[in-house]
């Protein structure tokens, strides 16, 4: 199954999103538990402060008695500062936390991503699973890391400020909670509608972005075929749906804050109403009365802001779902339980009666497919487009299993293997030839970062790209550009060969390395293609027989004729040429 198909999902509740991500919280939690602590301490320190401000209207204020003013001017002070540098204290913390958090599930996300099969990417849309890694993971964190401080302080702070209020006039305080269960009433409404909208606007947000991606990398084809229309439509419409939904989410953001304001306000009026009732009869002071407003003042953010909480909870929730939905993807191969990291590096490959059939595919791609390529040997594969050739490629990297018979590399099962110790032992050259934007030296060495100049020097040497990359503007630091677009069809050639040198793995898989290239090109890079290939087990993949000459076999994978894809291997010994050179090996002291 693909995460990124529209396959229907399993909405996930804000307390399951809650509990699946909490553990990511693990080695911060105390930084947690500190944030909230001090942003609760400052809660209580304006709760103190407020108090005092009552004392100073009754004591000071009301009496006209300038000397009762300076002591609890000065407590005021000292409590004010004590308040902005622990609320400062609880907003790094909280702060710190969160990074942390959206870090740590990020970089957790990324690796799973990075383990899933080429199928899970080739459905799937790159835009949306771009806004899977970076939105929606931030909608988890605004929850589950500053969402729960944000809870808890906000709880802690209306029990302090309810407890003050009770403190100071109980009676007055039971008038005005008798309206809170209409916050309740509020929050749960818009929370389920919120929700919802939620959904729609993280999918839009997905679509564009997969829209803009998909559009921009394949700007030349859209130039070519003046698709620019279309392309504009398609953005439009994606946006348009992203707008209603982003509308629809607007709309009860901006109706709820009002909502919550009228019923404050209905709140202070009845408290004020009720207040200067019993100040006329003398049963409450001034500033008893306005400490007390100003609690109940102070009392309503805290409420308000759990009602945040639970909107967040809900685009998080949403989020969630997206972000799940990748996590439960499972990787197309797993490591083996006690995996062996140590080949035998001789480069002898042997597919043994292997049937593979890619996922959701009604026909196998292969079908008790055999064949064995040694050290040195050219195996060069070809056969009809479609008939299984890069699938091939694709198993002995182990990109997929077979569902049936084996793959061994010097005689162990591929999947006894760790896979890095597999794919250190066999290097592809893809049909496309795959560059990193990065300069000419970092793509070169992209197979082996610890390569030294000397090694990478050689390997551009024996490429036959040590020429024009000096001659390039900056040399080995020029930009290569996005896949490698700055420069010519045969020149990304030439560096890849020179990236499968440098990584100097004893098996080479060849997939197509001539296609796309003229004649005269071709001619160009057979040579070092040559070079490449000495003294490793070569599979060439290819309809170009150019190389034919060179190959000890040559196997023919084809279409039987009932139209199932079958892989046969009509394994001949070609014909070695009377003329055939030896090919001249790169010293791999060198490389
Ligand atoms: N990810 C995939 N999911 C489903 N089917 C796939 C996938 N990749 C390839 N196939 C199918 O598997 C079959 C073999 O594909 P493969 O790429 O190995 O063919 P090939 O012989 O290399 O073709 P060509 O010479 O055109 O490159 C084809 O029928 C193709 O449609």
């Amino acid at each position: 199954m693909n995460a990124q198909s529209k396959a229907p999902r399993e909405d996930v509740s804000a307390r399951e999103a809650f509990r699946r991500f909490w553990p990511y919280t693990r080695g911060i939690r105390r930084w947690l538990v500190a944030g909230a602590l001090l942003l609760i301490l400052a809660a209580a320190g304006e709760a103190a402060a407020i108090w005092i401000f009552g004392l100073i209207t009754d004591h000071v204020l009301a009496a006209g008695n300038l000397a009762a003013f300076w002591t609890p001017a000065l407590v005021w002070l000292q409590l004010s500062v004590l308040t902005a540098v622990a609320s400062f204290g609880g907003d790094y913390l909280t702060a710190i936390v969160g990074e942390r958090f959206l870090l740590r599930l990020r970089d957790s996300v990324f690796a799973h991503v990075q383990r899933l099969s080429p199928d899970f990417f080739d459905r799937g849309r790159t835009g949306d699973l771009m806004v899977r890694l970076t939105d929606d993971v931030e909608a988890i964190e605004q929850f589950v890391a500053s969402g729960l401080i944000k809870a808890v302080t906000s709880v802690v702070s209306a029990v302090f400020f309810a407890g003050a209020a009770l403190y100071v006039r109980w009676d007055l305080a039971l008038v005005s909670f008798a309206l809170a269960p209409l916050f309740w009433v509020a929050v749960r409404r818009f929370t389920a509608r919120f929700r919802e909208t939620a959904v729609r606007e993280r999918d839009g947000n997905g679509a564009l972005t997969s829209v803009v991606e998909e559009s921009l990398s394949n700007h030349t084809l859209v130039q070519a075929y003046n698709r620019q229309p279309a392309e504009r439509r398609r953005l439009h419409r994606e946006g348009v749906t992203w707008l209603e939904a982003k509308m629809a989410e607007n709309r009860l953001s901006a109706l709820y804050e009002p909502l919550v304001q009228v019923i404050e306000t209905v709140c202070v009026l009845l408290v004020l109403g009720f207040g200067a009732w019993e100040l006329s009869r003398g049963r409450v002071t001034l500033g008893g009365l306005l400490a007390f407003a100003a609690y109940l003042g102070y009392l309503y953010p805290p409420i308000q802001s759990l009602g945040d909480v639970g909107l967040t909870a809900s685009e998080a929730a949403a989020g969630a779902d997206r972000v799940i939905e990748i996590m439960e993807t499972p990787p197309a191969v797993a490591e083996p339980p006690v995996p062996r990291t140590r080949a035998a590096r001789r480069g002898r490959v042997a597919f043994d009666d292997v049937t593979f059939r890619y996922p959701g595919a009604d026909r196998p791609a292969l079908e008790g497919f055999s064949f064995r390529a040694g050290p040195e040997e050219l195996v060069l594969v070809t056969g009809p487009s479609g008939a299984g050739k890069s699938t091939i490629g694709k198993l002995l990297l182990r990109f997929y299993d077979p569902e049936r018979g084996r793959i061994r590399l010097d005689g162990v099962d591929i999947r006894e293997l760790s896979l890095t110790t597999l794919r250190e032992n066999v290097t592809v050259l893809q049909q496309e030839t795959m560059l990193f934007p990065g300069s000419v030296r970092d793509n070169i060495a992209y197979g082996r970062p610890d390569a030294t100049e000397e090694q990478i020097v050689a390997a551009a040497r024996a490429a036959d790209a040590h020429d024009f990359i000096t001659a390039l503007p900056e040399g080995y630091d020029t930009p290569v550009g996005r896949q490698g677009r700055l420069l010519s069809g045969g020149q990304r050639q030439r560096i890849a060969i020179a990236r499968a040198m440098v990584r100097d793995a004893p098996v080479l898989i060849l997939d197509e390395p001539t296609t796309g290239l003229d004649a005269p090109t071709v001619r160009r890079v057979l040579g070092p293609l040559r070079r490449l290939m000495a003294g490793r087990t070569t599979i060439l993949i290819t309809h170009d027989l150019h190389l034919a000459p060179d190959a000890d076999r040559i196997i023919v994978v084809g279409r039987e004729a009932r139209g199932q894809a079958v892989a046969s291997a009509a394994a001949r010994p070609a014909r070695r040429p009377e003329n055939r050179q030896p090919p001249r090996k790169v010293p791999s002291s060198a490389l």
